[in-house]
């Protein structure tokens, strides 16, 4: 079989900035005149006073209906990177190719023409991504209705919010079917809803040989869209795998910061957009001890801003190798979350968990759509769980045996 050409090949890429703006005005003189009086000269890829690199020596590869996660703390070059594949701005060592049409959802407000309407700066974004305006015109119903925007697509984009820029944006992307998109936490501003739209498209668009590269915090939407995942830190490659091996490692590497205490609080506000969050979950037993084929209950403790018709709740356990053991799901018609802090339970009968190490997860979810409202144990560190060997051998059989048979599940909901 023929061997696929990459869409995307880059080789050994580094960028360097300058952190004074003075002195990088200076050396952008310096390599200026150097290029017109050619001599002896520093090679690019040493750093000189005050440079330091932004990115340095990234490789990859990516094929037709790939996508890639990149991931990473702020500052790490994730955005770099991104301006560096779609030609933005200039490596200072190594090389970008990508083969057909680059669609770029990066910098979202640049290249918007305040004044215009959201109709009108539709061409100016396909123009942007070299869409000639005749090429746009029968598009133009399937562009607008895909914003959402209603009677707003007529109001100058100046008086726009964030998302509102972002649903254009993505819009116009979506529909002019690049062969490589490139998505800088476009999501991150949309509502649930867009989010879902978007999420929906880009798997969409993979299934009909799109390639994607995205940039994004949000766990569930590198799980949902991408098979790869890139983790950066301070500009170089710290681990490429999949991309749940590479969320694994970036949650696992994270180091908090010593003054993240207060950030932390205030990410924990519930808002409108996030109104609830899970606060605990814990695993109990008759005894403390958790053995084979005990009855466990999980204690999914939740706090609520306002009543949530609509929702459900699931918990995942996994082997500590990432292997899926158990996970069910609670999305019956009546169910509703409450206002304040609740508990719901839900018991295994006769759990067939074997000896071992185990970790739990769990979401809250929109009923219909699936989308998680509230996460445990992706971005933060998964709930711990220990499996005590039985006392006998016949014990650990039976439990094993089990593991072939369905659980009996009971799920619960209490105040606090
Ligand atoms: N034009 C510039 N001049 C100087 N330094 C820059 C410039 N652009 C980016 N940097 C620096 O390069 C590093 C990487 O920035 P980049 O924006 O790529 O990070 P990022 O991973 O996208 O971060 P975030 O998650 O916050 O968006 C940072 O230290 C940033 O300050």
């Amino acid at each position: 079989m023929a061997e696929q050409t990459p869409v995307v090949t880059v080789r050994n890429l580094s960028k360097k900035y300058c952190r004074q703006l003075r002195t990088s005005l200076w050396y952008g003189l310096r390599d200026i005149a150097a290029d017109l009086w050619p001599g002896p000269r520093k090679p690019a890829t040493a750093l000189r006073r005050h440079e330091f690199w932004s990115l340095q020596d990234i490789s990859f590869e990516l094929n037709r209906g790939e996508s890639l996660a990149i991931i990473g703390d702020n500052g790490a070059g994730k955005s770099t990177l991104l301006k560096l594949l779609n030609g933005l701005i200039k490596p200072d060592a190594g090389f970008v190719r990508m083969r057909g049409r680059v669609g770029a959802l990066i910098e979202l407000g640049v290249g918007l023409d305040p004044v215009l309407s959201g109709r009108e700066n539709i061409f100016v974004r396909a123009a942007l991504l070299g869409v000639a305006r005749a090429q746009v015109l029968p598009l133009l119903p399937a562009i607008i209705e895909f914003t959402g925007l209603g009677e707003a697509i007529e109001m100058p984009v100046q008086f726009y919010s964030s998302g509102m820029v972002s649903r254009l944006a993505f819009a116009v992307a979506a529909h002019l079917h690049p062969d490589v998109l490139l998505v800088d936490e476009v999501l991150a501003v949309g509502d649930f809803d867009f989010q879902r739209k978007c999420i929906n498209h880009m798997m969409g668009y993979l299934a009909g040989g799109g390639s994607i590269i995205l940039v994004s915090h949000v766990p569930h939407h590198i799980q949902a869209v991408c098979q790869r995942g890139l983790v950066l830190e301070k500009g170089a490659v710290a681990f490429s795998g999949s991309a749940t091996e590479a969320l694994d490692y970036y949650f696992a590497h994270q180091q908090l910061a010593p003054d993240s205490a207060s950030s932390q609080a205030a990410a924990r506000e519930l808002t409108p957009l996030q109104p609830v969050r899970i606060e605990q979950l814990i695993v109990t037993s008759a005894s403390e001890q958790i053995a084979p084929g005990a009855d466990l209950t999980l204690h999914l403790t939740y706090r609520a801003l306002h009543e949530l018709e609509g929702c459900g709740w699931a918990f995942f356990i996994y082997t500590n190798e990432g292997a899926v053991c158990i996970t069910s799901g609670y999305f019956p018609e009546s169910f509703s979350l409450q206002a304040g802090a609740h508990t719901l339970s839900c018991c295994l009968r006769r759990s067939p968990l074997t000896a071992g190490e185990y970790q739990l997860r769990a979401a809250i979810y929109q009923r219909d759509t699936l989308q998680p409202l509230a996460l445990l144990g992706w971005e933060d560190a998964p709930v711990p769980l220990r499996v005590e060997a039985a006392a006998s051998l016949e014990k650990n059989v039976q439990a094993m045996v089990r593991q072939l048979i369905s659980v009996e599940i009971v799920w619960n909901q209490q105040p606090l």
